[in-house]
């Protein structure tokens, strides 16, 4: 039996010196390379803070598994089974890194029977250690962190992403949901850059409700469980169960904003990430 504590620790600590790796690699040239498309971003720390997180886990828990954004972008497969698993965004926010734009983090999600059991998300750049434990409670800086109680979702902000999807089609139904939840109207419609740090925006109760389509498993497991275990809740966009490779998700201070959301989203599916590679 894997000890949380200990997870926990190694992951704070490891997410902090990733966190220094980025900040210094901030002052670099970097040279940026694109993924699936022209949008989709990746640049040598994405891949260097990788290793080193993967590295430093491998030592101290050689058995566990790894769900890496930059493994699986190499090949790897993404399949979270019951296992000791480490669910890892090496740079959370690469477009925002690469502009300085300054919301950046690293979210460590650690996994077992495919449940979250510790969430790690360092804002790097403002230094903010969001974490959290299942049934312990979600922190910042060591500090308690709690929904906001809006229940009205015309004095909410709202957060979400547009992504790297531009097929038109998906492009069309993003703007149509944005349109409909603009228009309720809310207070304010905003985006980090980075899912992650949505999420603990809504576990440290200044926006009420996040949601996106095209997230990864890596984007959201350490940030799900910040935002639960701050007293959130978690669904599909069509209202159903949160399912972590489904790669949708809203993300709540309470169930009556992430049904109201429900209502304005034009959903989409876009492949899971445990769907096989397609052949070319
Ligand atoms: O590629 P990355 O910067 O790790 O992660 C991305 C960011 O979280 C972005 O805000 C979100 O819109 C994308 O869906 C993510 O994939
Ligand atoms: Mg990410
Ligand atoms: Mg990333």
């Amino acid at each position: 039996m894997a000890n949380l504590q200990s997870i926990m620790d190694h992951a704070v600590a490891v997410a902090r010196k990733a966190g220094e790796v980025v900040r210094e690699a901030l002052s670099d040239d970097r040279k940026v390379m694109m993924k699936s498309s022209a949008v989709d971003l990746v640049t040598q720390t994405d891949q260097k803070v990788e290793q080193l997180i993967i590295q430093s886990v491998k030592e101290k828990f050689p058995s566990h598994r790894f769900i890496g954004e930059e493994s699986v972008a190499a090949g790897e497969a993404c399949v979270l089974t019951d296992d000791p698993t480490w669910i890892i965004d090496p740079i959370d926010g690469t477009t925002n890194f690469v502009h300085a734009f300054p919301f950046v983090a690293i979210s460590i999600g650690f996994a077992m029977n495919k449940q979250v059991e510790v969430g790690v998300v360092y804002s790097c750049l403002e230094d903010k250690m969001f974490t959290a434990r299942r049934g312990k409670g979600a922190f910042c800086n060591g500090e308690p962190l709690a929904v906001s109680d809006q229940t009205d979702i015309q004095q909410s902000i709202i957060s979400t992403e547009f992504g790297a999807n531009r097929d038109p089609e998906a492009v069309d139904k993003i703007f149509c949901s944005l349109r409909n939840i603009l228009s309720l109207p809310v207070h304010g419609v905003r985006g980090a850059g980075t899912a992650a740090i949505n999420m603990c925006l809504v576990a440290s109760g200044c926006v009420e409700g996040y949601y996106e389509i095209g997230v990864h498993v890596w984007d959201i497991a350490a940030g799900s469980l910040v935002v639960s275990e701050a007293g959130g809740v978690l669904m599909d966009v069509d209202g159903g169960e949160l399912d972590l490779m489904s790669r949708r998700i809203i993300a709540a201070n309470n169930r009556s904003i992430a049904e109201r959301l429900v209502k304005e989203i034009t959903p989409f599916r876009p492949p899971r990430d445990d769907s096989p590679p397609q052949k070319l």
